[in-house]
């Protein structure tokens, strides 16, 4: 059996700033892996068939993002092998953090690498975006400002930091935020280098803020807190997020949470820790 994580990503901000013909949105954000994780584990079989077993309450086996990451991979290289998977969740889902999708991208990479069908990273990345638009920066492996609708990547130089992240009692569906009347489609494009990632916001904000009243709490409640360089909604949300420069004031704030509210504390990575799996 192999094991590897998913960690979660956080969009330290997320401008809308137009639309493709076929109504995708075309966004500018900056991508950041944290160390909360997801783990799959991974038992090779030569039968072909490949089993989830544990899937998640409410989404069946062959609707699962790792499964239909693993069909794809199989028919992309038409390989004759099989998996049995085994995926523990702790990302929340719809949650704005990308756990589905980084699920998604650490069964492309591990199985390209234990099938050993060697699939270079350019092929994985494009594979990926055919299963959502957020899985190519999990293949990418470097926090990045990313461009399109989430697959021009540019790498970029975060400075170390820590976060507080709140998981507001709702899930939030992507697609109907980007439905919404109230969402804002024409922020003005950014230009790099240089930017600032504190400088940004999220445009998904405000719609999901104004359907969602446990997630408006959520931020309001962050943005009163002492020492934050940051504190926004990640991607869709529900979960948002505060940063800070040193972990004993992300403690101090951590701490605080009241009880109505949820949370946890996670560091910043630089890479993702199977970065180095695919040339
Ligand atoms: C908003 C972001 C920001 O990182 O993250 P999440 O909040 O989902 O984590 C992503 O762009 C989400 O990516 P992902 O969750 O993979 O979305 P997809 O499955 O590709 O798309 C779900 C639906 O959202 C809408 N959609 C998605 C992305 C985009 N740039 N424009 C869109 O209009 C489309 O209606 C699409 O059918
Ligand atoms: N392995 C998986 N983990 C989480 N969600 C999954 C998975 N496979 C499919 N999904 C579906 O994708 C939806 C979005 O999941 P997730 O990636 O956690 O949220 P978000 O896109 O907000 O970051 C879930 O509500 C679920 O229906």
């Amino acid at each position: 059996m192999f094991t590897f994580s998913a960690p979660a990503k956080l969009n330290l901000f997320l401008h809308v700033i137009g639309r493709r013909e076929d109504g995708y949105h075309l966004l500018q954000t900056v991508f950041r892996f944290i160390d909360y994780s997801d783990q799959l584990s991974f038992r090779l079989r030569t039968d072909g068939i490949i089993k989830l077993h544990n899937p998640i309450a409410g989404v069946p086996e062959e609707k699962d993002l790792c499964v239909r990451a693993a069909i794809l991979l199989k028919q992309a290289t038409g390989t004759q092998q099989g998996v049995d998977i085994f995926l523990q969740k702790q990302i929340p889902m719809g949650g704005g953090l990308g756990g589905g999708s980084s699920d998604a991208a650490t069964t492309l990479l591990a199985l390209n690498y234990l099938w050993k069908v060697n699939l270079s990273k350019q092929h994985l990345l494009k594979l990926g975006l055919q299963l959502g638009a957020d899985i190519p920066i999990f293949i990418f492996g470097e926090n990045a400002f990313a461009e399109g609708i989430g697959e021009k990547l540019t790498s970029i130089k975060l400075p170390p930091a820590w976060y507080v992240v709140l998981v507001p009692p709702v899930q939030v569906s992507t697609a109907e935020i980007f439905a919404s009347k109230d969402l804002t489609r024409n922020t003005i494009p950014i230009k790099i280098p240089p930017f600032s990632v504190w400088q940004g916001h999220n445009d998904l904000e405000l719609p999901v803020c104004r359907s969602y009243s446990e997630v408006a709490q959520s931020l309001e409640w962050l943005k009163r807190q002492e020492n934050t360089t940051i504190t926004a909604m990640s991607g869709s949300g529900a979960c948002v997020f505060a940063e800070f420069a040193s972990e004993a004031a992300a403690q101090a704030v951590f701490e605080h949470i009241p009880d109505s509210m949820a949370g946890f504390m996670a560091r910043g990575l630089d890479y993702h820790p199977m970065q180095q799996i695919v040339k």
